[in-house]
């Protein structure tokens, strides 16, 4: 993908980002596997099994032939079905909800929470697996706006009724099985929740929740399950084989409904066991109603500008400042970065770069490490700019020159948005700043604002878009600058804007731009 690909460069931040510098905050929810990031720790929850937990829920009731169903969030809707007992879906969704934005002007293009529940597999099996089993990231799935259908199969529903509910969903007998004993590597089953299978003498001043594990290794996404299953040592599978209550052995039904024989194949090696996981995993989070168009796999990105921008200050000067972000896969916090430019009419000079500083230091859970390099210039306004391309200097290598695919890394340098000059009321009523260059001859500046919102009957936010006129204030050198107001906002961090300038000939626009800093 080029950049901007908003879509795409959100989900990759969340994956990537995982600390130090520019932490998306995502994945600290989940560090160390153990934790649980919703309450207290002596419960005995873990969120990195909770997320697994909602995405399998959220899919369970796919009907791929009919192609509704599957990761859509309509989970969110269906937690008081006791099918979806538990703290599980509450719990994650409420985590969720505060990093849901939209990039642009259809909300069918914005970071979804049925994205994110696919993210959070991703990052809950990576990451606990120390990282050694990867699942490939795609976006785009789309929220439902209601509950789906009925059907998650739950401790009590007999094995054909399991086994019926799993092929509407796509899944063999044999991926069903597999499937659930991928999941059932990490977290417990909890006594709140679940007392008809797991009794109160669980419940202890350490472990309020009364969870009981399925293996030795509750955070750890290994094949340890399936081995203290096979070989009746240690939680022999856990409570949903053990309990005393044959009823709710769902488990133990499922597993020998083949006489343990796709178990006995998963548990030849450890590889087979975190591969197969993957490619079920993998499925299951790419089940998703017939509309859904997902993206290619979302690679991270090696060389990726981040907050680059531009700003006109007081007396109409233009300020191009931003990060570049590597990764220590390909390269070094040594090497050298240079931005070089096009003018606003596309030609280039050698006095159209600068250098971009290594500043600091982030990480990725699974990815390594990320090098910031800082640059911060001043572009002559007649002149403008419209492309930058990314060169990195190594001692004794050859240049290396990344031009986004050939044609450069666009800037818009006629409509400009000024996030850093929004200001806040104390009734929360939002002040927002542009400036569109002179010469534009703009007659109509607007912007499409994106606000996260509540939503009756689900912890998921919806976006909301509403239409801003932006009223003429004034000029800075050669830019008029625009001003507008808007009522508050339930979450400032995630409502984005999206300007448009519509000009003699030309319309401009300066896209998926969060309103304040
Ligand atoms: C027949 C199918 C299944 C049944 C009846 C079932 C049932 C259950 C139950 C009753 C719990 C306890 C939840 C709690 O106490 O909070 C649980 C936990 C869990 N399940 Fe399943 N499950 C099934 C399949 C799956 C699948 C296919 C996955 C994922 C791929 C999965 C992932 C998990 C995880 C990760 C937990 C631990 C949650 C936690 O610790 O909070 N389950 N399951």
């Amino acid at each position: 993908a080029t950049w901007p690909n908003h879509v795409i460069d959100e989900l990759e931040h969340l994956l990537v980002d995982t600390d130090g510098f520019n932490d998306a905050g995502f994945q600290k929810a989940i560090t160390p596997c153990s934790n649980y990031v919703s309450g207290s720790q002596l419960l005995g929850r873990e969120t990195a099994a909770q997320w697994i937990r909602v995405a399998f829920h959220d899919f369970a009731t796919a009907d791929v032939k009919a192609g509704t169903g599957g990761v859509d969030a309509s989970i969110g809707f269906e937690t008081l079905r006791p099918e979806n007992s538990g703290a599980a879906m509450n719990d994650s969704l409420g985590f969720f909800a505060p990093f849901v934005n939209a990039h642009a002007s259809t909300t069918s293009s914005m970071i979804t929470v049925a994205d994110m529940i696919a993210l959070s597999i991703i990052m809950s099996v990576g990451t606990c697996s120390n990282p050694t089993v990867a699942i490939p990231l795609r976006g785009g799935r789309i929220d439902a706006t209601e509950g789906g259908s009925f059907g998650v199969p739950e401790p009590e529903t007999d094995i054909e009724t399991t086994l019926n509910q799993f092929s509407l969903a796509g899944f063999s007998q044999s991926d069903a099985i597999g499937l659930t004993i991928c999941g059932h590597t990490l977290g417990s089953v909890h006594h709140a929740g679940f007392p008809q299978v797991v009794p109160e003498s669980a419940v202890t001043p350490n472990n309020t929740g009364g969870g009981i594990h399925f293996d030795a290794t509750p955070d750890v996404f290994d094949v340890d399950v399936l081995n203290e299953y096979l070989e009746w040592k240690g939680q022999r599978g856990g409570p949903l084989v053990t309990t005393d209550n044959v009823t709710v052995r769902s488990d133990l039904r499922l597993y020998l409904s083949d006489n343990n024989a796709t178990l006995q194949g998963l548990a030849e090696s450890s590889s087979t066991f975190r591969s197969t996981c993957a490619s079920l995993l993998t499925r299951m989070i790419n089940t998703t109603p017939a509309s859904t168009q997902l993206t290619d796999v979302i690679d991270p990105i090696e060389v990726k500008p981040v907050n680059v921008s531009l700003t006109v200050g007081g007396s109409g000067e233009l300020h191009f400042s931003g990060y570049i972000r590597l990764l220590s896969a390909a390269f070094q916090y040594s090497d050298e970065v240079v931005v070089s430019w096009t003018s606003r009419a596309g030609s280039s000079s050698p006095g159209f770069n600068t250098r971009a500083t290594a500043v600091a230091n982030g990480n990725s859970s699974m990815f390594g490490e990320t090098f910031y390099h800082f640059f911060n210039t001043s572009i002559d306004p007649s002149a403008g700019i419209s492309a930058f391309n990314v060169t990195i200097l190594r001692g004794g290598s050859a240049p290396q020159i990344f031009s986004n695919g050939g044609g450069g890394y666009p800037m818009e340098d006629v409509a400009i948005f000024l996030p850093h000059e929004t200001t806040i009321a104390s009734n929360g009523s939002i002040s927002m700043s542009a400036v569109v260059l002179t010469a534009a001859n703009a007659q109509n500046v607007s912007a499409t604002i994106s606000a996260p919102s509540p939503q009756l009957g689900t912890l998921s936010p919806t976006i909301v878009q509403s239409v801003v006129a932006f009223e003429k204030s004034g000029t800075r050198g050669l830019y008029t600058t625009y001003s507008a107001t808007l009522p508050p906002v339930s979450n400032l961090r995630q409502t984005t804007l999206d300007l448009t300038a519509s000009g003699d000939r030309t319309v401009y626009r300066d896209e998926f731009r969060r309103i304040t800093l």
